[in-house]
């Protein structure tokens, strides 16, 4: 579903673009990137998602007639309107590959074009990246604490809105197996599971009845939630009653769903009295607002959970509200640009700009990225982002771009990745990542640096600003 015009942006977008377009619009020099300040959930990373769903729309980008139309009203000038009728993105957009990991500071992503355009894709650039990548990460943080268990994504009831339809395809690449979501589903060949809602039960006069039902519907596929009324006395027993009668009839219930009271201990209750049952083939999925520290007391406690369905948590983001990326002008017109601030690490880093990931001769991740001038070659030693005099060297180091282009002309230059290959990717790239970065409570920086060009480019643009006011 691509639903987005070129009016998903904010106002202020619009207008200075008016402003652009009347005064510097041949400028095709700009360079903007989008980075973020600090790792959601106070972690020691973040998986970066949503650049499939960037790409596809910055090829679609447009204004349609209604659009135009609105804008009149808005009171956008006629020339404009017109330059917009024609709009199309065709700059340059270079990434890190979907699913990596990325650290806060440095350029996740680059944008190189016309200032109009680049100036107006900004605010849907941050509303896919920022959202995606919140929720992926979140995401790999209950995959860490749950990597065998069947991970499906519940969350679309309790979503802020349509965000639900990004956040199932964020979860997959933070390690989901499934969704709920049939939408996303369809859209994003997720696979789409399922159980049953307690107003399936309530609706017969029976809990059996109720069972039966469904299990005659749907036999290659059932699973039954036990408590509706009484876990143990009731919800379990009936379900194992279906299951043997599922068995004359050739089909193996495949789970059964907890959904309230102490999780652990019904679990292990119900894991016993199914294997009595020679039943050890039926599966016991649990839901209620789980999340990654529930699930790993859980574990902790022997809880026999083959499946957790997770809702809130997972698609809200639970308890952080937003990933903070911003999208800032680095050059254009011949000059690289600077953003001074008060504050040390808000002063923006100028240039077009490259990114290497540090690995020692063994290929192991050293802990740090360092940011370079785009047509810098390797450097050998790299400067603390805010206290300039601090320095590190690595001499034998290995480094890897992690900036590459993914659209030209406005097109997208490689074929589309699936979600499997963006899961499979992201995981191989976490697991690269030492576990003392990945524990959740005060976890190891991962080091970002500047090579000295790069530094000496910013000294003098805060220098040269600075003697300006
Ligand atoms: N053994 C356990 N260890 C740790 N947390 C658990 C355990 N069992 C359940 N939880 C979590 O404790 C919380 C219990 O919430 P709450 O008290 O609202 O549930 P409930 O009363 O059992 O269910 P409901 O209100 O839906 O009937 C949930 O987040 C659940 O996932
Ligand atoms: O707790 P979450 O992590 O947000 O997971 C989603 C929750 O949504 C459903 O409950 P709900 O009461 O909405 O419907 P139900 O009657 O189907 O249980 C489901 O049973 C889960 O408990
Ligand atoms: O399929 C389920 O069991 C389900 C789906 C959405 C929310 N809660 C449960």
């Amino acid at each position: 579903m691509n639903f987005i015009s070129g009016t998903y942006t904010d106002q202020y977008q619009l207008t200075m673009a008016q402003v652009y377009f009347h005064n510097d619009g041949e400028y095709q020099d700009a360079v903007f990137d989008y980075f973020f300040r600090k790792s959601p959930f106070d972690g020691g990373y973040t998986i970066f998602a949503g650049l499939e769903n960037l790409i596809d729309i910055l090829e679609d980008l447009s204004f349609s007639k209604q659009d135009i139309d609105y804008l009149r009203t808005q009171g956008f000038d006629q020339k404009f309107l017109q330059y917009l009728k024609d709009f199309k993105f065709t700059g340059k957009v270079y990434s890190v590959n979907e699913g990596d990991i990325v650290f806060p500071l440095r350029p996740v992503v680059r944008i190189e074009g016309n200032i109009i355009e680049a100036q107006i894709i900004e605010t849907l650039l941050l509303n896919i990246l920022n959202f995606q990548s919140l929720i992926a990460t979140k995401a790999s943080r209950i995959r860490l604490v749950a990597p065998h268990q069947s991970l499906i994504d519940f969350g679309m009831r309790r979503a802020q809105g349509l965000g639900s339809y990004h956040a199932s395809r964020a979860a997959i690449i933070g390690g989901f197996d499934a969704s709920s979501h049939v939408m996303a589903g369809r859209d994003f060949g997720i696979p789409v599971s399922g159980t049953m809602a307690h107003s399936f039960i309530q609706s017969y006069n029976d809990e059996l009845t109720a069972f039966r039902a469904f299990a005659k519907s749907r036999p290659d596929d059932c699973v039954l939630l036990v408590d509706t009324y009484n876990t143990l006395k009731s919800g379990v027993p009936n379900a194992i009653k279906v299951a043997k009668e599922m068995e004359e009839e050739g089909y193996k219930l495949n789970g059964v769903r907890l959904d309230s009271g102490d999780l652990a201990y019904l679990a292990k209750r119900t894991r016993e009295i199914l294997d009595q049952e020679g039943l050890e083939y039926v599966k016991i999925a649990a839901s209620n607002q789980l999340d990654e520290f529930v699930i790993k007391s859980l574990l902790e406690q022997g809880a026999p959970i083959d499946v957790m369905g997770i809702g809130t948590s997972l698609v809200t983001g639970n308890p952080d509200g937003a990933l903070d990326g911003v999208y800032k002008l680095a050059f254009t017109k011949g000059k690289a640009r600077i953003k001074l601030s008060e504050n040390k690490a808000k002063v923006t880093l100028p240039g077009k700009k490259q990114v290497f990931r540090l690995r020692d001769d063994q290929q192991h991740l050293i802990g740090a990225d360092v940011v370079t001038l785009d047509d810098e070659n390797l450097v050998d030693e790299m400067f603390h982002p805010f206290e300039t005099d601090k320095s590190l060297k690595f001499p034998d180091c290995q480094q890897e771009p992690l900036l590459k282009m993914v659209m030209k002309n406005g097109k997208r230059l490689n074929k589309v990745k699936s979600l499997r290959e963006i899961q499979k990717y992201s995981k191989e790239r976490l697991a690269e990542l030492p576990l003392e970065f990945k524990r959740f409570d005060n976890p190891h920086i991962y080091k970002i640096g500047l090579s000295k060009k790069l530094t000496d480019l910013r000294n003098r643009l805060i220098s040269e600003e600075k003697r300006k006011q």
